[in-house]
């Protein structure tokens, strides 16, 4: 198998675990959010305030599919929305992938989120009353999308370690 994909709403743990994970399993991480920016020498804030969330979710799907095509073995934490735009969901089945969607509840979300919003354009201005809000419709419509993904790990009450060792059950 060659991609490990970690999938889920912002906050859920995807480039936390995604780095232990790899840590554990020898297997190289790259962090979608993160190979967008070094490619774009730009930051997630300045391209969605300079071009809009449009071409962010056009330089999303491309750089996307440039990370599925390569023949390398990797872990990808993809950002919140990868799944939602630009049929990215059909790319988390096929073969040579693996694709674990971490699930998370609202209140976790919002608990990881309402101290650490500023990098997020999507809810950088909210108030901690509307981001609940936000958070709750958002994972809706989300939700969809999100299972498409292989497997579940839920990520509510658990340490960075339990969750990664769950994702080693699914994957031994
Ligand atoms: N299992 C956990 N237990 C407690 N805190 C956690 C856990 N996993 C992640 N966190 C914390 O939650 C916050 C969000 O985690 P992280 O940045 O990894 O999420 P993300 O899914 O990559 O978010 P984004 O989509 O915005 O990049 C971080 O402050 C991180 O330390
Ligand atoms: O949930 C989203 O739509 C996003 C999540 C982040 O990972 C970034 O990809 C960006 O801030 C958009
Ligand atoms: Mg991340």
């Amino acid at each position: 198998m060659k991609k490990i994909i970690l999938l889920g709403y912002m906050g859920c743990g995807k480039s936390t675990i995604a780095q232990k994970l790899s840590g554990i399993v020898s297997i190289p991480y790259v962090d979608l959010d993160e190979y967008i920016e070094k490619n774009e020498k730009m930051s997630i804030k300045q391209i969605f305030e300079n071009h809009g969330e449009i071409h962010f979710r056009k330089l999303e799907h491309t750089y996307f599919l440039e990370l599925l095509n390569n023949p390398d073995k990797n872990i990808i934490g993809l950002g919140g929305g990868t799944p939602c735009y630009a049929n990215n969901h059909e790319f988390l089945i096929g073969e040579g992938v693996t694709s674990i969607y971490l699930k998370a509840s609202i209140d976790t979300l919002f608990n990881r989120l309402v101290s650490n919003k500023s990098k997020r354009p999507l809810i950088a201005d909210k108030s901690e009353e509307e981001m609940k809000e936000f958070i709750a419709k958002h994972l809706f419509d989300r939700s969809f999308y999100y299972n498409h993904a292989q497997y579940k790990v839920s990520v509510d009450d658990k340490s960075i370690e339990e969750t990664v060792n769950d994702i080693l059950n699914l994957l031994a």
